[in-house]
């Protein structure tokens, strides 16, 4: 069956092989029957395209499942699949599963192979892609895992590090020390989002884990200097060439597309005009853009100095396990998923370390929470806050998780919290 990213050019170009991990999968014994549901290019929170059309969120039918792996979230939460796969290079494992009320796993890059599998943005560097696994609970994210770093896989693809599952590790019963946060200036989350976050951190202290407070340094360098600037590199080139060339743009990936795509004149004018009233937006949409081969080896130098300073505040409390919100809203409305791109921050940032991170549902949207929201402000109140609210309110009952992030290489540590926070929290 052909892998279309929801783009007609490849309805009837079946790849000529499998994917190395299906090929490992079905080795052992796995029966891929079923691909779901993506929105146009893969680059978008939301899981609409003019192919397929749109899929809905399961607790909620006005809402989005959540994207990229929207249709896969939705399908597993809906006991139509134990064990799916997604690509995530800014949350599309782990905002539909947030959004869904299931559990998402995204490695660190090259733990697992990505050989055979379609890319949004090939070449992208700086914000890195991982192939992620999606189910019900975390055991069968960890199964699923343990499937896939086998010889098999370290055989057919050499690129990929030969780290077979540490299960002692995902089995450890020592306690751990743990850094929270849960806000992040750039992009504060709405009031289930953090209370989520300080739920859990109360269970796992009350559990014997030691909980510090923790601030993510430098937030707007980390998602406008670089993330942003990292995504958008080409201007846009890759996803309107090679995806959108001769194609009907999906409804509600336009205005994405638009941002994606204008001239850099017109973003100077746009942030110009808008600095006033509007300075986060302003500043996210009048960024430089990358004009040179030497300016993208400075961003991407920028980059790796970005990496060690976390890693050297993370050091300084002695940390190697974070608890934050998952992303800075529950499941939003279709039409607002390219709209509220600055609360996949939560996600993002992981990419752009290449840390690996998961998300557990933990619990739900209250009355109290959408009352709440009567008076939340977000950043200031702004363009992007105002979608956020909008979307958000009346979402009482939609399911909230929260991040657990470990370090690179480390993701048996990391799915160990995973599972600590389920058996703690979970919502049954
Ligand atoms: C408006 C400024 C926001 C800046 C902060 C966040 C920056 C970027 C987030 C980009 C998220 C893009 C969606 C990626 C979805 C995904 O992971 N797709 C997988 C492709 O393989």
């Amino acid at each position: 069956m052909a892998t279309t990213m929801g783009v007609t050019k490849y309805l009837d170009s079946p790849a000529d092989e499998d994917a190395v991990i299906v090929q490992v999968l079905k080795k052992q014994g796995a029966v891929p029957f079923v691909k779901t549901n993506v929105p146009q290019t893969l680059l978008s929170i939301g899981c609409s395209n003019p192919v397929f059309g749109k899929t809905l969120n399961p607790f909620d039918p006005t809402r989005s499942p959540g994207g990229s792996s929207g249709g896969e979230a939705a399908l597993i939460k809906g006991g139509g699949s134990v064990l799916g796969f997604g690509s995530d290079v800014g949350g599309s494992v782990r905002v539909p599963a947030h959004f869904c009320g299931i559990c998402g796993f995204k490695p660190t890059g090259r733990r697992i192979s990505d050989r055979g599998l379609l890319k949004g943005s090939p070449g992208m560097q700086g914000v890195i892609s991982s192939p992620g696994v999606m189910a019900r609970d975390v055991d069968s994210l960890a199964l699923g895992m343990k499937a896939l770093l086998v010889p098999d896989m370290f055989l057919l693809d050499p690129q990929v590090v030969p780290i077979p599952f540490r299960q002692e590790t995902y089995e450890d019963k020592k306690p751990m020390r743990i850094g929270y946060f849960t806000s992040l200036r750039f992009c504060p989350p709405t009031p289930s989002m953090g209370r989520a976050v300080i739920m859990a951190k109360e269970a796992l202290k009350k559990a014997g884990h030691t909980l510090v407070a923790f601030d993510p340094p430098d937030e707007f360098r980390a998602f406008i200097d670089l993330t942003s600037r990292l995504i958008t590199a080409d201007n846009g080139r890759t996803v309107s060439t090679m995806w959108l060339d001769d194609e009907v743009i999906d409804e509600y990936l336009e205005g994405q597309i638009r941002v994606w795509t204008m001239p850099h004149y017109l973003r100077k004018i746009q942030g110009f005009l808008l600095k006033p009233f509007w300075p986060r937006v302003a500043r996210s949409f009048s960024h430089r853009l990358i004009g040179s081969v030497y300016d993208l080896w400075q961003r991407l130098a920028e980059r790796e100095k970005y990496v060690e300073q976390f890693l050297d505040e993370l050091k300084k409390k002695n940390l190697d396990l974070l608890l934050c919100p998952a992303f800075g809203a529950p499941a939003c409305k279709p039409e607002h998923a390219g709209k509220i791109m600055a609360a996949a921050a939560y996600t993002s940032l992981f990419n752009l370390l290449n840390f690996p991170a998961g998300v557990v549902p933990v619990t739900m949207v209250t009355e109290e929470d959408d009352r709440m929201l009567d008076d939340w402000r977000g950043y200031g109140n702004d363009a992007f806050d105002k979608f956020i609210k909008e979307t958000t309110k009346g979402a009482v009952g939609l399911p909230v998780a929260v991040q657990c992030v470990g370090l690179p290489w480390q993701e048996e540590r990391c799915l160990r919290l995973m599972k600590e926070v389920e058996t703690l929290c979970s919502l049954g």
